[in-house]
């Protein structure tokens, strides 16, 4: 039985493909203090939450079992991804099941800042009939400046636009191009932050993003404009916005969402001029069911061993790019573990060629999958897709990906190359059409070997007998040949054979092959 563990409160019906799958146990467990969640993921291979539980590398560490860390929406920035990545697990979110929740709710904020809204209603349920003190503004005509133009931006710029408003963008992926499509202004942040009557930020909290709405980027704003944070605190920077509120240069600000949550003693509350909500922005009966059903999905795929829609920490693949490379991904990691076993020394560098039909598909996803078959051997099952590249990475290990024309009268074709320190090898294989996956080439010997089961490749120096002197100390340890390819580089030069056994090969029998004369190295690998 596998177990999720659900550490935030979630859609009972968005959860439903979870709680109905039979080999899934669901535990909802929420409100835990550290030191609970601690112990709770001691046996979970899922965990998945929403903006509350802190999900950090200390906790991955109390979960030895754990694959992956579901968000129930979009922003990530509660969960250590990069220590979720060095671990090997796979983070996934559900980024487009709460955008319209929250650019309505932004909605909602923008004509209450505008309208004095809440002022006025708090005033009223006191029972205070207050009219002069809450003339607001009209949105017709004003500029709204929005930060950061992905998902929730642009659907905030279309209802702003229903409104009349002038929309001003900025985004470093939006271009006058894509912004006249929309029609909306494409600006530099200063000219956004210049234009606004109202700025509105929906940006995901970064290094890049922390504090971007600072002091200074407030100074160039008009006096008595209005700033929003739908997004996320700590974008906008508190004590600059407070200190503007306080001098008048802000005349109000409508915030969701603060540096710290939950944030009810926080100074800026205490301001008339700003609104609030207590990060509201995804709650909805909609958003709340499509955020929970999305990851459900994701971690029930996963955990069945699926690929999955919605990963943070590895790049997407569209399900039509995936049924190309699908059929590639076992041979591209028998043909990295295979390299990785008759290699000596230390690794330096790998290289992975593709060729033929391989050509304009984008083979990084196979590249990964080449890498953790050649890392494996040497840090066995903790390195996976996820984490492939950065064990690499961090080992000093260079990557290289190639295309190449070069199909050698092959469809398709995978060249991986190995460098260390003391030699640079070669495996290259394909996909026979209905005859499978096959080895084709050995550094420059050509060979047709099935990449399974017990392989013993042999170098050696082309004698005669030499295949003979095999085939006869075989037998007398029982192990039966299944095939056997022989490659040379010429009469009596350097030769390479492959045989496929049909059990693992005893270290006793691998010694005495060694032994024979003229044979150089002996590797037996169990693919
Ligand atoms: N209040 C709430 O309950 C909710 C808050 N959010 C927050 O809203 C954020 C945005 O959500 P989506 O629009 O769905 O994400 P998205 O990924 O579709 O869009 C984010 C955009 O920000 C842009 N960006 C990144 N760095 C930037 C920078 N330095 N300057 C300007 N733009 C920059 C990106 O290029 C991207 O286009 C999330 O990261 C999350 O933190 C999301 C959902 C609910
Ligand atoms: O889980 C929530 O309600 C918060 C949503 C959110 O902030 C996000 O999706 O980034």
């Amino acid at each position: 039985m596998k177990r999720v563990l659900i550490c935030d409160p979630l859609s009972e019906d968005g959860i439903r493909p979870l709680l109905d799958a039979e080999e899934i146990e669901t535990v909802v467990q929420t409100s835990m203090s550290h030191e609970e969640l601690l112990k709770a993921v001691k046996d979970v291979e899922a965990i998945i939450v929403r903006s509350q539980t802190q999900i950090t590398e200390e906790v991955m560490k109390h979960a030895p079992q754990l694959k992956v860390i579901g968000r129930a929406g979009v922003g990530v920035d509660n969960i250590d991804v990069d220590a979720a990545t060095e671990h090997g697990v796979i983070v996934v979110n559900a980024p487009d099941g709460n955008t319209i929740s929250t650019a309505e709710h932004t909605m909602a904020m923008l004509m209450s800042l505008a309208r004095n809204i809440p002022q006025a209603y708090h005033q009223l349920k006191q029972k205070r009939w207050e009219r002069k003190k809450f003339v607001g503004v009209e949105l017709k005509g004003k500029t709204l400046g929005i930060v950061g133009f992905g998902r929730i931006g642009r659907e905030v710029a279309q209802r702003a636009k229903g409104h009349r408003m002038n929309v001003i963008a900025f985004d470093p992926f939006l271009n006058d191009e894509k912004a006249e499509k929309v029609g909306v202004q494409n600006g530099s942040l200063e000219e956004v932050l210049k234009a606004a009557d109202f700025l509105t930020v929906h940006t995901p909290l970064i290094e890049k993003t922390k504090h971007l709405i600072n002091k200074e980027a407030i100074e160039l704003m008009k006096p008595g404009a209005r700033i929003l944070n739908c997004a996320r605190g700590g974008i906008i920077e508190e004590d600059a916005l407070l200190e503007a509120i306080q001098s008048g240069k802000i005349a109000g600000a409508a915030l969701d969402v603060f540096e710290e949550e939950p944030a009810t003693e926080h100074p800026l509350l205490d301001f008339p001029e700003v609104i609030a909500t207590p990060h509201l922005g995804a709650s909805t009966v909609e958003a709340q069911e499509n955020v929970a059903t999305d990851v459900s999905y994701d971690i029930l795929e996963l955990l069945r061993g699926g690929t999955v829609k919605n990963p943070v920490n590895l790049p997407s693949v569209s399900s039509e790019m995936m049924e190309k490379l699908s059929p590639y991904f076992r041979l591209s990691e028998q043909l990295g573990a295979f390299l990785s076993k008759v290699v000596e020394g230390t690794l330096e560098r790998i290289h992975v060629y593709y060729s033929g039909e391989l050509l304009d598909v984008d083979t990084m996803p196979l590249t990964r999958i080449s890498v953790k078959g050649i890392l494996k051997r040497h840090i066995g099952e903790r390195v996976n897709d996820v984490n492939a590249f950065r064990t690499a990475s961090d080992k000093g290990i260079e990557i290289n990906e190639q295309k190449s024309t070069s199909t050698k009268g092959f469809t398709n074709l995978i060249t991986v190359e190995i460098e260390t320190d003391q030699e640079k090898r070669s495996i290259a294989g394909t996909l026979l059409n209905g005859l499978g996956a096959r080895i084709v080439q050995l550094d420059h010997y050509s060979v047709d070997v099935v990449p399974e089961g017990h392989l013993i490749v042999i170098q050696h120096t082309d004698q005669p007998g030499a295949i003979g002197r095999v085939g006869s100390l075989l037998a007398g340890h029982d192990m039966n040949i299944a095939t056997m390819q022989v490659g040379r580089t010429n009469l009596g030069g350097d030769a390479v054979m492959v045989l496929t056994v049909d059990r693992e090969v005893e270290g006793k029998c691998r010694e005495e092959l060694a032994g024979i004369a003229d044979i150089r190295k002996v590797k037996c690998l169990n693919l």
